[in-house]
């Protein structure tokens, strides 16, 4: 099975409750949807998000990368031949790691369906069913409680607070949900680098100090800061999780051998894709360092190849925050994982088993 094209088409879902965070406000799951076509007709399904802020990468650049420069070194290749396209992938070109993501997802999705399996059973096999954690946006306090009540009615177990707007408003933020929830829920913290690594030692050993139990911290610092992730996991007992710090393999390798994080955070848009996201498993699972799967503010397209990889590696991955698509009013894809509230159950069908897309917009590159 042969690649002869690929196009693109945009999928925007509106959210139930605006998406904040300290980086950014969204009110949309915007995806740009790469869809390769082979020579037998079957058709391989990508996406990715536009996150300058903390990838770099947009919707122009990604097509420009792929259509341009990523895209003519693949075409005329075996999708059989994974690795030799995956290789083509990530060497045409440096950074860009949405493109490369999104392009890999497709390719993934094809080489499954070239063996007729589920994409997790292809990697490895495991339990089609995964758990999600939520996020809870960062707002004022009694918005955030409502949210969280929300979220546990629905039966979300773990919730992703949102903070790092303000030290002072934070810590009362993270004081006021633990008293309400935290005998009803798990808390984990995403400071998406709003504070300084004193900030967060000065914050979290005041929360620590007065009984405040948090599964983890995420990303309290800027993401070229690996001293101060060093310096916060040496001064505090809450794990350290690295996010936007932790891109490509090679930096995992660094922020592991720094003892700068306990826990990494595993997202195809940072690491450019299914073959790097594995190498990042099975290296943090060589040093016994926990990994959670991520994603961005994305749909259920991308969201579901980082499932199928969750599913297969779970002795690497033990934590899931693939809330992406359930945070949306409907999810417009057809087939595939159901993304139902906390529940992620993924499907049979070859590949990630979509059927159909529904509100697809057809884009013609240059847009
Ligand atoms: C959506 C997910 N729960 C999440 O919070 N992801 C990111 C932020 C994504 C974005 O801004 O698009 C994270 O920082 O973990
Ligand atoms: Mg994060």
């Amino acid at each position: 099975m042969k690649i002869t094209a690929i196009r693109f088409a945009k999928l925007e879902v509106p959210l139930i409750t605006p998406f904040k965070t300290a980086m950014r406000t969204v009110q949309n799951i915007t995806d740009l949807v790469v869809i390769i076509e082979t020579d037998k007709g079957v058709l391989g399904y990508g996406s990715a998000p536009s996150t300058p802020i903390i990838t770099g990468d947009t919707h122009g650049s990604i097509c420009y990368a792929i259509n341009n420069v990523i895209g003519p070194h693949i075409i005329g290749m075996d999708i059989e031949d994974l690795n030799a396209i995956c290789h083509k992938i990530q060497h045409a070109i440096v950074a860009n790691s949405s493109a490369k993501a999104a392009l890999e997802i497709a390719i993934y999705d094809l080489w499954a369906k070239r063996f007729d399996a589920p994409l997790y059973k292809m990697l490895g096999g495991g339990k089609p069913i995964l758990s999600t954690d939520v996020t809870i946006s960062v707002d004022h306090i009694e918005k955030m409680l409502a949210d969280a009540n929300l979220a546990i009615s629905q039966g979300f177990e773990i919730l992703k607070i949102k903070i790092g707007t303000d030290i002072e408003n934070d810590i009362e933020r993270i004081y006021s949900i633990h008293q309400d929830v935290a005998k009803r829920a798990t808390l984990r913290l995403d400071v998406n680098q709003g504070w300084t690594a004193k900030q967060t030692v000065y914050a979290m050993q005041k929360l620590e100090n007065i009984g405040v139990e948090l599964e983890l911290i995420e990303q309290p610092v800027k993401s070229n800061d690996i001293k101060g992730l060093r310096y916060i996991s040496e001064r505090i007992t809450t794990p350290v999780m690295a996010d936007e710090s932790a891109f490509s393999p090679l930096q995992v390798i660094d922020l592991i051998r720094s003892g700068a994080a306990d826990i990494i955070n595993i997202k195809l848009m940072k690491c450019a894709g299914l073959s790097q996201a594995i190498k990042i498993a099975d290296l943090a699972e060589l040093h016994d360092i926990p990994c959670m799967i991520g994603c961005m503010l994305e749909g259920s397209i991308g969201v579901a190849a980082a499932a199928h990889l969750a599913a297969a590696k779970a002795s690497s991955i033990s934590l899931i925050d693939l809330d992406g698509p359930a945070l949306g009013q409907y999810d417009p894809v057809v087939g595939g994982v159901d993304f139902n509230l906390s529940n992620i159950t993924l499907g049979q069908g070859a590949g990630l088993g979509i059927e159909r897309i529904n509100d697809l917009q057809e884009l013609t590159w240059p847009f």
